[in-house]
């Protein structure tokens, strides 16, 4: 990866602690993937960091709190969240994201919703105009049970905007599907441009097929995305 795309990650997650981190939060959560990295990293440097405790969102994100000298706490000992900082694949000009490419999504939606605040992280590449769906060609990441895999796949295929699917393989790295933190699947569906309107009803539709766990789609849940430019600079979008 270009140390362009590094900088720019570090800068926008540096930032989004600087001006949003209070003395006042006690719980605050961390998120996963690899922009999150200088989230931890930044937290980590901080005086008070023995006055909150993280939450992480999986197994990476647990890493890196205990990595960075911060404190472990979990989402079910801490169920009200202060505020929480995680990465996203793409981001839309409503700050609808899609989230799960590197198969965390479950329990990053469950911190997220726990928190009175969620600020993304990421570099410039992940800035749609407008419309989910543009630069993330992947596909909307669906962690499903994996005895459901099959019938969910044929089942999204009458979903409006349906184009493919397919269960996530290891490549290299595993012999068959990828397993998530909660023993899950996940299937990357492709649905094309996801109109603004309508990511919260994909959602919905999705994740009422008997076998999904949670969506990748995160539809108005964040409070404000940090982006990294390659000039140097970082974007704060809001709405
Ligand atoms: O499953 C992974 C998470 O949703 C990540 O937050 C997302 O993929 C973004 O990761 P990165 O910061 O590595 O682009």
């Amino acid at each position: 990866m270009s140390s362009l795309v590094e900088q720019s990650k570090k800068l926008a997650a540096y930032k989004a602690v600087d001006e949003n981190l209070k003395d006042s939060h006690s719980v605050v959560g961390v998120g996963s993937g690899s922009t999150v990295v200088y989230v931890a990293e930044r937290l980590g440097q901080l005086e008070h960091k023995s006055s909150f405790v993280c939450i992480p969102t999986g197994f990476q994100s647990k890493e890196l709190i205990l990595s960075n000298g911060l404190r472990l706490g979990s989402v079910e000992e801490y169920s009200s969240i202060d505020i929480a900082f995680d990465g996203a694949d793409e981001i839309d000009s409503q700050l609808n994201l899609i989230k799960g490419g590197g198969a965390c999504l479950m329990q990053e939606k469950l911190v997220a919703s726990c928190s009175k605040q969620l600020f993304i992280v990421a570099d410039y590449r992940k800035r749609s105009p407008e419309k989910l769906g543009h630069a993330w060609r992947q596909g909307v990441p669906i962690e499903v049970v994996p005895a459901a895999y099959n019938k969910v796949l044929n089942d999204l295929k009458n979903l409006e905007g349906y184009k493919s699917a397919k269960v996530r393989y290891g490549g290299t790295f595993k012999a068959g599907p990828v397993v998530t933190d909660n023993s899950m699947f996940i299937i990357d569906a492709d649905f094309g441009e996801i109109p603004v309107e309508k990511v919260s009803t994909l959602h919905s539709q999705i994740k009422g097929l008997v076998g999904v766990l949670e969506t990748g789609l995160f539809a108005n849940m964040t409070t404000a995305a940090y982006i990294g430019n390659e000039d140097g600079s970082v974007a704060t979008l809001t709405l």
